[in-house]
Order: structure tokens, then C-alpha cells, then sequence
């Protein structure tokens, strides 16, 4: 487990981290959230020590993160940085080769990665000879290559065709599925809802919600139903215990008190017509969002 605890930094009179903690959990995809600027590329590099915080601490398992720590992180920084002109599979072994694995190890793994993300038949391709978005899987293959041991990927998504995402989720699903603590920061919010487990969403170099995404849905669901008639849901305005959120003819998004107002509301609806469908409400990870950060 990788732990960020109370991580302050300022640059000039401006603080662009402020108290920072939260938890990575091994065998965890934790998405990392944020606007512009809010300070997920700054948190990401005080872990890795590129960045020295004024405040705080980084623990890896409980104690304070090393030299030999870092030397097994997988990082991918917002701005990529591989060489055009060098063929792809050349290039991801090269890398596993800076990371210390041998040769032939480095090769072993950066073909088998890159085959794993679809480039198989591209391998003696040139980098600058591939679209964007398979360049990013070669940026991908790059941070893996060496079997890091904890993963950072600044918006390894962002670019990416709906198969690509798939296909990018499943490799970093295989290194969690083997303990690996995995931080990933989007801007793609229905992305990180379909792929998270946990969430960190920060705000101004605060943390404004962190722990696992589906209680983190359920406790903003509370109360929450939808419920669709066939007739006008515009009475609901009026039921007691009930707030309308959403609102449209036969549908409505409402919000209950207790339990009590909600049964007392399907009743109605039924005494009233034909109820088409009625359940709880999952709040999407967009509206959450901009409720935490408000
Ligand atoms: N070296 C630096 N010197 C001065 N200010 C900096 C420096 N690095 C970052 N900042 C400022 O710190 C704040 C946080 O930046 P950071 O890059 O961490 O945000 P971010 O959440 O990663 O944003 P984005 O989503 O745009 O990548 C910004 O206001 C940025 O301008």
C-alpha cells in the first residue's frame, strides 16, 4: 500500500498542495481526479521525490518511501517522452535496459507488452510511423516494461479510442490483480466510473473526497430514486418527504426523506396509473464530482 499523508507544497506565495493524504490500496485502480491545476501532477511527483514537499510524508507499506522504493515505480508523466524515430520494440526494451533488466529480459517483456496491447504486428515499426493513441500504448508498454512494483500513470487514457481503453484496462488490470498499487489521473469522469475502484478527487490542492467509488456513489444516492408512470409525474411536486430533482412529463428523479415518503409516493403513482419502472438511483460520478469540488 502506498500512503500520502498531510503533503504540502507551495511554489511563490501560492499553495498548490495542501495537506494531501490518501491511500493507494494494492490490488486497487484508484482514480485520480481533478480540474486543471488542482495539483494531480504535483502530487504524483512528491511521491517520486521529483518534487520535495514542504510537509508531509509518502509511506510504501507502512514506512517512509526510499531511493530502492522508487526504483520500482512505473511512471508515466503527462508529457511523453519516447523517440520518434526508433523502432517501437527497440525502444520499450531499451527502456526495461535503463531500469537495470538484463537484455534479453528487456526484450522478453517489451514484446510480450506490447503484443498484450495490439502492436504485435507493428513491433519493428518506427514510433512516429503509429497514430496517436498507439503511441500512447507504446508509452504504456514503456512504464510497464520493467515490472514495477507500483504504478503511476498522469491520464494514460486521454487520447484513447474505446478499444484502446478496454485494452489498456486489462493490462493494468493484470498488474493490480498481482498486488500492484495503481494511480491513474482522467479528466474522463465516465471513464474513471467505469474503471475505478477507488477515488481521490481534489480541488485546489485539497482532497476533497477519497475511499472506494461504490460507497462513495452510495452515500450520494441516498434518498435517491427514479421512477417512471405513464401519466404527469408533476403531482410529485407536492408529495411530502419528497424533493423533485428531475423532472420529465411521465419521469422524475426524486429525492426521499426516509422511507417511509417514498413507499407513500409509489402508492400514489400506482393509485394514480401505471408505474413503468421505479428503483434506487446510482448517482453518476459527474454530479458528484461537481458536488464535492463546489
Ligand atoms: N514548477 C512549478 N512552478 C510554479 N507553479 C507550478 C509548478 N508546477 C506546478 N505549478 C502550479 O501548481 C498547480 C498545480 O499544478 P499540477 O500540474 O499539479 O495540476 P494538475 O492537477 O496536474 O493539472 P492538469 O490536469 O492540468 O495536468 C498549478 O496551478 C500549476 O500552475
Amino acid at each position: 500500500m502506498l500512503e500520502i499523508k498531510g503533503i504540502s507544497k507551495t511554489y511563490g506565495d501560492r499553495r498548490v498542495l495542501d495537506g494531501v493524504s490518501f491511500a493507494v490500496k494494492s490490488g486497487c485502480l484508484t482514480g485520480f481526479v481533478g480540474a486543471n491545476g488542482a495539483g494531480k501532477t504535483t502530487t504524483m511527483r512528491s511521491i517520486l521525490g521529483i518534487v520535495e514537499p514542504e510537509q508531509g510524508q509518502v509511506l510504501v507499506d507502512g514506512k517512509p518511501i526510499g531511493p530502492r522504493d522508487r526504483a520500482r515505480f512505473g511512471y508515466m508523466p503527462e508529457e511523453r517522452g519516447l523517440y520518434a524515430k526508433m523502432r517501437i520494440l527497440e525502444q520499450v526494451a531499451y527502456f526495461g535496459e535503463l531500469h537495470g533488466l538484463p537484455a534479453t529480459k528487456a526484450t522478453k517483456n517489451a514484446k510480450s507488452l506490447l503484443t498484450e496491447l495490439g502492436l504485435g504486428e507493428r513491433l519493428n515499426d518506427k514510433l512516429q510511423d503509429l497514430s496517436l493513441g498507439n503511441q500512447q500504448r507504446v508509452q504504456i508498454a514503456a512504464t510497464l516494461v520493467h515490472e514495477p512494483q507500483y504504478l503511476m500513470l498522469d491520464e494514460p487514457f486521454s487520447g484513447l479510442d474505446p478499444v484502446a481503453v478496454d485494452v489498456v484496462l486489462s493490462v493494468l488490470q493484470r498488474f493490480a490483480a498481482a498486488g500492484v498499487p495503481v494511480l491513474f489521473s482522467s479528466h474522463q469522469l465516465d471513464v474513471v466510473e467505469r474503471l475505478a475502484d477507488d477515488l481521490v478527487i481534489i480541488a485546489n490542492g485539497q482532497i476533497r473526497a477519497s475511499g472506494a467509488r461504490l460507497e462513495l456513489q452510495a452515500e450520494h444516492s441516498r434518498g435517491l430514486y427514479d421512477i417512471t408512470t405513464d401519466g404527469d409525474a408533476g403531482w410529485m411536486r407536492e408529495a411530502a418527504g419528497i424533493e423533485v430533482i428531475d423532472f420529465d412529463r411521465g419521469s422524475a428523479t426524486v429525492r426521499a426523506t426516509d422511507e417511509h415518503s417514498i413507499q407513500a409516493l409509489l402508492r400514489e403513482a400506482m393509485n394514480r396509473g401505471q408505474v413503468l419502472s421505479f428503483g434506487p438511483r446510482i448517482e453518476k460520478l459527474s454530479t458528484i464530482y461537481k458536488e464535492v469540488v463546489r
